[in-house]
């Protein structure tokens, strides 16, 4: 079966645990060449294609360390270019036999490197600069830097404390650079990683949502066969939609979409995307009300992680059933002419994956999410994961490629165990009413003040409190609501909103006015880290 890097020129990235290491590969997507993350350990016996070129990644560890990661040394021979990035400059560097050694001044942020404009060997400039001027604001973070170049390399770029902040091979196209290029804090950074994919490893730029489309419905058809039919979960968030509109421009209805009302979704949510898949998009997707199976599971439960494992297994049961239903139905079909479920379409996305392929291994659960690790060990449908290489913007151009109407893209991400990890407390259909009421105030003031695509992911909490209140010269004893809004690129780290003041007032006095319950409204000013987007 053809994969992506069979299709596209690859980059590979080799990943020695720098928290920067998705944002190298990103940058080259961003430059229309598909690139690839590998653990720094893997074995290039082992690698299914040839890429066009390698970039090993920064690393929190020292080449020298007794435990320090060190790449296949096969890549040096594969004849194709490798560029290091601040411990990949060092593992270049360890490799050849120069020094690396700490510093005495360890550098982080801004610095500026001097380009060298010739080599000692009298050769033209050197091709990863060429075209970036003489010197270049650049981002740095380390405490180690090379103290002796190796043999057959030479100086390409100087700070004022690194003399070898640049270094590249006298005659193969290895290059290695110890600050960041693939932070925005180096502003030429982007163009720096453009002359290694483009001009030194003269990767075409033809990594497009367009392209991809085209060879996606291929090769699901090749996959799922003439009679392959596929289930998948749909929730109406853009990663299951996107899913689910690709695999109905593949395969048809062949694929059936299911969406479970769990009782915790926002107001007309199920009513909502069940119109948008079957009207709007054509996708035959059918709604299942589990809500009272759900909320009985969870009666009286307030741990947040145990709260999050009954959503998930509970949705895991809600789901066999009606695989199982639609295999009946099929039966009695003559001669069985649409074939039998084998498969189970997944939104996953590709940092889904680079989580769980680090080289460290998956980080520490901070919450267990609830289609993660949920799967059943002796499950018989097999995944069929068409996202699984894609970034979440890369997804939304997807999206509206498929003619996926632009609200539905832009929709902020909405956790499937729903309102029962933003009511903090048992979870009651009387909580679920007055959280619903006021996200739906929230979700509607601010998009009337134009600011819902500014923000990443805005939300209600009903808070487990009561406090005093006076209303039409009556005592009230009522609950509290919060109101949460972030801006974040992928949810790693996240920033507080900073509303205008007039729109959390409006918001504010229609909550307390228009949802009974509720006597108070306040906002969460915590950023991530130290809090996380949800409170639960
Ligand atoms: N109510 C639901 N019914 C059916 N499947 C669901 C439901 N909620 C979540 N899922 C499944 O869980 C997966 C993960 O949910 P997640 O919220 O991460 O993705 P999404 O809803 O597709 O997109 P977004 O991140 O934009 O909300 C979904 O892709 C979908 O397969
Ligand atoms: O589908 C999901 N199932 C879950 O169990 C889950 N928990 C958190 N989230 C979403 O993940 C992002 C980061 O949230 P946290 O900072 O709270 O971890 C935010 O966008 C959260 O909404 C979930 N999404
Ligand atoms: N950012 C990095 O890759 C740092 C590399 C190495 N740990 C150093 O401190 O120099
Ligand atoms: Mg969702």
């Amino acid at each position: 079966m053809a994969e992506i890097h069979d299709q596209f020129d690859t980059i590979l990235i080799l990943d020695f645990g720098s928290q920067y290491s998705h944002l190298i590969t990103r940058r080259c997507r961003e430059l229309n060449v598909y690139a690839e993350l590998m653990p720094c350990t893997s074995k290039l016996a082992d690698l299914k294609f040839k890429p066009k070129g390698i970039i090993l990644s920064g690393s929190p560890y020292s080449v020298y360390d007794d435990d320090a990661p060190h790449a296949d040394p096969g890549i040096y021979t594969l004849g194709v270019p490798i560029l290091g990035i601040c411990y990949g400059l060092q593992e270049i560097c360890w490799n050849y036999k120069g020094h690396v050694a700490k510093c005495d001044h360890r550098e982080y942020g801004l610095a500026e490197v001097q380009i060298s404009r010739f080599n000692e060997l009298g050769n033209s400039v050197d091709a990863l600069f060429e075209g970036l001027g003489d010197q270049m604001q650049v981002w740095m973070s380390h405490g180690d830097q090379l103290s002796l170049i190796p043999p057959d390399f030479h100086v390409i770029g100087r700070t004022s404390t690194a003399p070898y902040a640049a270094i590249a091979h006298n005659s193969k196209p290895f290059y290695g650079i110890q600050f960041h290029p693939e932070v925005t804090h180096s502003p030429q950074g982007r163009q720096l990683i453009g002359r290694f994919v483009l001009n030194i490893c003269q990767c075409q730029a033809n990594w497009t949502m367009e392209e991809f489309i085209g060879k996606e419905i291929d090769r699901i058809r090749e996959i799922c066969g003439e009679k392959g039919r596929v289930i998948g979960a749909v929730s109406g968030g853009v990663d299951s939609t996107v899913a689910a509109k690709l695999m109905h421009e593949a395969i048809g209805d062949r694929f059936h979409a299911i969406m479970v009302d769990n009782g915790v979704l926002r107001l007309n949510e199920a009513q909502q995307v069940n119109d948008m898949l079957n009207k709007d998009l054509g996708v035959n997707l059918t709604v299942v009300d589990a809500s009272e199976l759900f909320l009985s599971r969870l009666a009286g439960v307030e741990d947040p992680e145990q709260k999050r494992k009954i959503i998930g297994n509970t949705f895991i049961n809600v789901f066999e059933t009606e695989a199982a239903k639609i295999e009946e139905a099929s039966e009695k079909e003559e001669n069985g002419a649409k074939g039998k479920i084998e498969w189970l379409l997944q939104g996953t996305l590709y940092p889904d994956v680079i989580e769980s392929i680090s080289f460290k291994g998956p980080s520490a659960t901070i919450k267990t999410h609830h289609n993660v690790g949920g799967l059943l060990k002796d499950m018989k449908l097999k995944l069929i994961e068409p996202l699984r290489e894609l970034f979440k913007d890369e997804v939304r151009a997807l999206g509206r490629l498929l003619s996926i109407p632009a609200p539905l893209v832009q929709r902020h991400p909405f956790p499937g165990p729903g309102l029962a990890i933003r009511i903090l407390g048992p979870v009651t259909r009387e909580q679920v009413k007055i959280l619903q009421q006021a996200d739906h105030i929230y979700i509607e003031e601010i998009r009337k003040a134009n600011l819902y695509n500014q923000i990443s992911q805005a939300m209600a909490i009903l808070l487990p409190v009561k406090a005093v209140g006076v209303m039409g010269d009556k005592r009230t004893y009522e609950q509290v609501i919060a109101l949460r809004a972030v801006t974040s690129e992928d949810f790693m780290t996240a920033d507080w909103y900073a509303f205008p003041p007039e729109i959390l007032r409006r918001i504010s006095s229609r909550i307390t006015n228009e949802v009974s319950g509720i006597n108070r409204v306040t906002y969460d000013i915590s950023s991530k880290p130290p809090a996380t987007v949800e409170w639960l």
